[in-house]
């Protein structure tokens, strides 16, 4: 099934979070379709003349609500970074905020709310393969990103109602042109010679999902949602569905940007010991200095464990299959890094 263009104008969207990752591209996919589209963000970081943009922080609800009159349908893609470590700010983005979004999107009747959740919500470092929705959320989440993520979820999934409908797609290692996190951190890395080892055996199989599949999948849940009231109030997971080895993945990554790949294997539980010991300095430390690690126990375990998801519940409640292969979306993610352009097309000739 395909997402539908709709009459131009008829229908006006709110991207939380859009000027990001996630949300610029979902803002471009719905301005193809032709939605009327307005950004809510702290930030603004393109231009596009279909657009509104609002910035305010979503902390506050009067700037959320300056920007929803008449607005059909929600998306809420907006989250401090992943990587920042700062459990204040989550808490502060991920649970009040996501209230607020809650309670404007009611006082200004919006019909649906399309939450981005993460897979990760049920991940507490140990092996997950093939898991669905089913599995309960993670007792004990790895990093407070996570645990924020799981609170966020419930918030928006007890809210659905007749209404307003809500859902929550969990999409799993997004990655794709213009991303902020894998790409840059895995090339930064690279660039301090910290990516010449394996962490564990090398074995463990992951999803990760290319960025033209999570917004697939946003719209059409979103398209779906009114005509399939009984999709409202779940959760699904949302990946390429092509689990891959994590250092194959990554080593694909590395030789794209031109680095070698990594071969010397670590011992898992030594590397997830000393994550351990750095986030015990990092929390010492922290009245007196933010230090924001790249080796946690979280980021360990992402890259020493199985974890993969199964789809099959997104796919025949609302229809959704990966629209990019990995293949090809790996690829694409390597041309669109500037420098390496040059390279791929050579190669591609
Ligand atoms: N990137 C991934 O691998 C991944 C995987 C699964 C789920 N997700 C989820 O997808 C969503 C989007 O992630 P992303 O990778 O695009 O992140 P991103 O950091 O690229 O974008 C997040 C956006 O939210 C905005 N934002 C943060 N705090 C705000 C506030 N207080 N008020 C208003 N705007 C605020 C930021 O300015 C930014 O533009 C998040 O909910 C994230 O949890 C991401
Ligand atoms: C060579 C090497 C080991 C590079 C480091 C790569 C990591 C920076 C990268 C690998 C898996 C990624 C990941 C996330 C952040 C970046 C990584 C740790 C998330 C934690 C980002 C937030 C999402 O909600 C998580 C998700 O559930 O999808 C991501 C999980 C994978």
């Amino acid at each position: 099934m395909s997402v539908k263009a709709i009459k131009p104008d008829s229908k006006i969207v709110l991207v939380i979070g859009g000027s990001g990752f996630v949300g610029r591209h979902l803002v471009e996919k719905l301005c193809s379709l032709g939605y009327t589209v307005r950004v809510f963000d702290l930030r603004t970081t393109f231009e596009h003349e279909k657009v509104t943009f609002y910035n305010g922080d979503l902390c506050n609800k009067q700037d959320l609500l300056k920007c929803m009159d008449n607005v059909d349908t929600v998306f809420h893609c907006a989250t401090p970074s992943p990587l920042s470590n700062n459990k204040k700010v989550f808490l502060r983005v991920n649970v009040d905020g996501t209230k607020n979004v809650l309670d404007a999107c009611f006082e200004k009747g919006v019909k649906n709310l399309i939450l981005t959740s993460s897979a990760s919500v049920v991940y507490s470092g140990s092996n997950i393969e093939h898991g669905d929705e089913t599995l309960p959320y993670a007792k004990r989440p790895l990093d407070c990103y996570t645990q924020t993520k799981i609170q966020q979820e419930k918030l928006v999934l007890s809210a659905n109602s007749e209404s307003l409908k809500t859902i929550a797609l969990r999409p799993h290692g997004i990655f794709g042109p213009r991303d902020p996190h894998m790409l840059p951190t895995t090339a930064r890395l690279a660039a301090a010679g910290k990516t010449k080892f394996i962490i564990g055996k090398g074995i463990n199989k992951v999803d990760f999902t290319y960025i033209d599949n999570v917004v697939y999948a946003h719209v059409l849940a979103a398209q779906q949602l009114q005509q399939k009231p009984e999709i409202a109030g779940n959760a699904y997971n949302i990946t390429n569905n092509e689990p891959i080895l994590f250092w194959e993945f990554m080593s694909r990554l590395l030789k794209g940007l031109g680095y070698a790949a990594p071969k010397y294997h670590l011992p898992y539980y030594f590397i997830y010991f000393l994550a351990f010991l750095v986030q015990i300095f990092v929390f010492i430390v922290s009245p007196f200095k933010t230090i924001r690690p790249t080796l946690t126990t979280m980021t360990v375990a992402l890259a020493g464990t199985h974890h993969y998801y199964s789809c099959e519940k997104a796919a025949s409640e609302f229809n959704y299959s990966p629209v990019v292969k990995l293949e090809d979306a790996i690829e694409r993610t390597l041309q669109s890094v500037p420098e390496l352009h040059n390279k791929h097309a050579k190669k591609v000739k």
